[in-house]
């Protein structure tokens, strides 16, 4: 009886609904579309054409007066998270006022969509959900992938960033809640890099997750089961590749924070097959070779001659090790004399060539000696020039390990590239501190200056957004046929190469975040030098490649 009562209220509710064919085409539904919507800024003749008037209030205001007010708005908010909301329902509302507004300040930006703040977004995205964004593939859909994947209203989709959320920065396996990270991803290639947002795709590909605390959130938005297991995942995947081959065709897929071992997987099944990449293997090699190449020109070293020891070997370990040994056979190593100058080490030791439990890519870097887990002791016996921490243990870069390394070397290269913050194998202060002022740093996250010994010292951001923007951005214009690992490589060398003598001098390793797009066009057009030369580009060779890439970039006016 009660059930009657509720649905005859419900059919009363809807009757009172207008028709949704009659709101599509009223000018409600423009204010509602975000990539068309200019709010307040639409002027009387439009307002008049478009079935406007009164759904407006009177004002009609400039672009830069709604990015005014939305800088007033951000200024009243508690913290970086409330300004990640705050912003995300912006881009929902009206994406030219949110683009306008992050690209006129990148620097500032860029820590709030991005890492770090995008780490509590994803920790809590199930509870700050507002509204849909992107796409969900789950087991569910399996057989009709390709249907699926019609229902996004976009044909020419360029771009899909896709994560399954099993390692969602160092955060580990928080399946569903991972989607802030394709979302973040993607808002980048068009902030940093101008590559036109309706061609961008963010898809969570819910596999279930392992994350039992997550499955048992009531707010929880993803399937709430276990992974699938390897075989399943791998047909899963395959269906929804050829999938997106069909459904749109000139789509680059970029894998995004996969478990590793599902990451390297991945990469090399897909990578001779399919317009691909994955950013945590080829965008953070690239970006932890151009900090190191820019290291080389302030100490005067050879990349050839440095020695490389890791914490941590998952997909970003490997991932660096591959493009640093590929450098060095560049430079006449043999591949065996560049493996023989990279070490890595595990959350089980030394990665050596007596251990059982060492992937297929791992064991081309096992060290030759024997086992250990002494880090410190190993670092006095292998004397690494280079330090890189990618495997998400915070503080594992004790005083004990600087402290080895600045007695080894006049300037100590030092990367904590582990994410967020809280997962950075050391501070920019520590590094600096207990190295007396040596060290070369940088980390995942952009640290603070420090301030040692009445001395500034200003930290480099080895993240991979100084690289995957401006490879969407080649890819974008040039439509390769694949990226090649050459690709990032060019893309590293670029990037050192824009840090000028004046950077250097300050011990700076990367380009200034203030000039990103600036940084990035001059990236990418060295990268679509390298495709035309290399025969990738799958377009007709322009007289000026920068001209011609200025004339596509994405901007932020009505
Ligand atoms: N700065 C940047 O641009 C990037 C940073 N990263 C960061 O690197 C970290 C690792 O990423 P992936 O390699 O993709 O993850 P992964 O899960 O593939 O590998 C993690 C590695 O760390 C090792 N590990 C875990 N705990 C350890 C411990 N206590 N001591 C020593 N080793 C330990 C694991 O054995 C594994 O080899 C993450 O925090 C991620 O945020 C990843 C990609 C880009
Ligand atoms: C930056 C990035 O891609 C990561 O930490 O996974
Ligand atoms: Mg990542």
């Amino acid at each position: 009886m009660a059930d009657t009562k509720m649905a005859s209220q419900l059919k009363h509710v809807e009757s009172t609904k207008a028709p949704l064919h009659a709101l599509a085409s009223s000018g409600l539904a423009l204010l509602h579309e975000p990539n068309q919507n200019k709010g307040t800024a639409f002027s009387r003749d439009e307002r008049q054409a478009l079935g406007l008037e009164g759904l407006l209030p009177h004002a009609v205001e400039s672009l830069d007066r709604q990015v005014e007010r939305v800088l007033s708005h951000l200024d009243t908010k508690m913290d970086d998270l409330e300004r990640y909301i705050y912003l995300i329902g912006l881009e929902d509302r009206n994406e030219t006022v949110f683009y306008k507004t992050i690209m006129s300040d990148p620097k500032r930006f860029i820590p709030i969509l991005y890492d770090p703040t995008v780490a509590d977004a994803c920790l809590t995205f199930g509870n700050l959900y507002r509204r849909a964004r992107g796409m969900y593939i789950t087991r569910h859909m399996k057989g009709r992938i390709a249907e699926v994947l019609r229902n996004w209203p976009r044909k020419d989709v360029r771009f899909i960033c896709v994560s399954t959320g099993g390692r969602i920065l160092g955060l580990g396996d928080i399946g569903a809640n991972g989607m802030g990270i394709p979302i973040g991803k993607l808002q980048l290639y068009t902030a940093c890099a101008a590559v036109p947002p309706d061609c961008l795709l963010p898809v969570l590909f819910d596999i279930g997750t392992t994350n039992e605390s997550l499955r048992a959130d009531p707010f929880y938005l993803g399937t709430r089961e276990p992974p699938l297991a390897e075989a399943e995942l791998d047909e899963l995947t395959e269906e929804f590749i050829t999938a997106v081959q069909e459904v749109f065709p000139d789509c680059c897929v970029h894998f995004e924070d996969w478990k590793g071992t599902d990451a390297i997987r991945m990469l090399d099944r897909y990578r001779d097959r399919i317009l691909t990449y994955n950013d945590d293997i080829q965008g953070t090699a690239s970006v932890a070779l151009a900090g190191i190449a820019a290291a080389m020109n302030i100490t005067g070293g050879k990349l050839s001659e440095q020695r490389v020891l890791f914490l941590g070997a998952g997909s970003a370990g490997i991932g660096i090790s591959k493009l640093i040994a590929a450098e060095m056979q560049t430079k006449g190593l043999t591949a065996e004399e560049a493996r023989a100058r990279i070490a890595l080490f595990d959350v089980n030791g030394l990665v050596e060539a007596s251990r059982t439990d060492l992937t297929e890519a791992q064991k081309l870097y096992a060290h030759k000696g024997p086992p250990t887990k002494d880090f410190v002791k190993f670092i006095k016996e292998f004397k690494p020039t280079v330090l890189i921490g990618v495997s998400t243990k915070a503080g594992a870069f004790n005083q004990q390990v600087v402290e080895a390394m600045s007695q080894l070397n006049e300037r100590p290269v030092i990367f904590a590239l582990s994410n967020p913050t809280t997962k950075a194998e050391c501070t920019a202060e520590q590094a600096y501190t207990w190295s007396k002022g040596k060290a070369l740093f940088a980390a995942g996250v952009q640290f603070d200056d420090v301030e040692f010994e009445g001395k500034i010292y200003r930290p480099g951001q080895a993240n991979n957004f100084y690289i995957y923007p401006a490879i969407g951005l080649a890819t974008y214009v040039a439509r390769p046929k694949r990226l090649t690992d050459e690709c990032f490589i060019v893309a590293a060398h670029a990037t050192a190469d824009q840090v000028g003598p004046a950077l250097c001098a300050k011990g700076m390793l990367y380009p200034s975040q203030d000039q990103i797009l600036e940084t990035e066009v001059t990236t990418a057009t060295r990268i679509v030098e390298y495709m035309f030369d290399a025969g990738l580009a799958q377009v007709e060779r322009p007289r000026d490649i920068r001209a011609w890439i200025e004339g596509q970039l994405y901007k932020p006016h009505y």
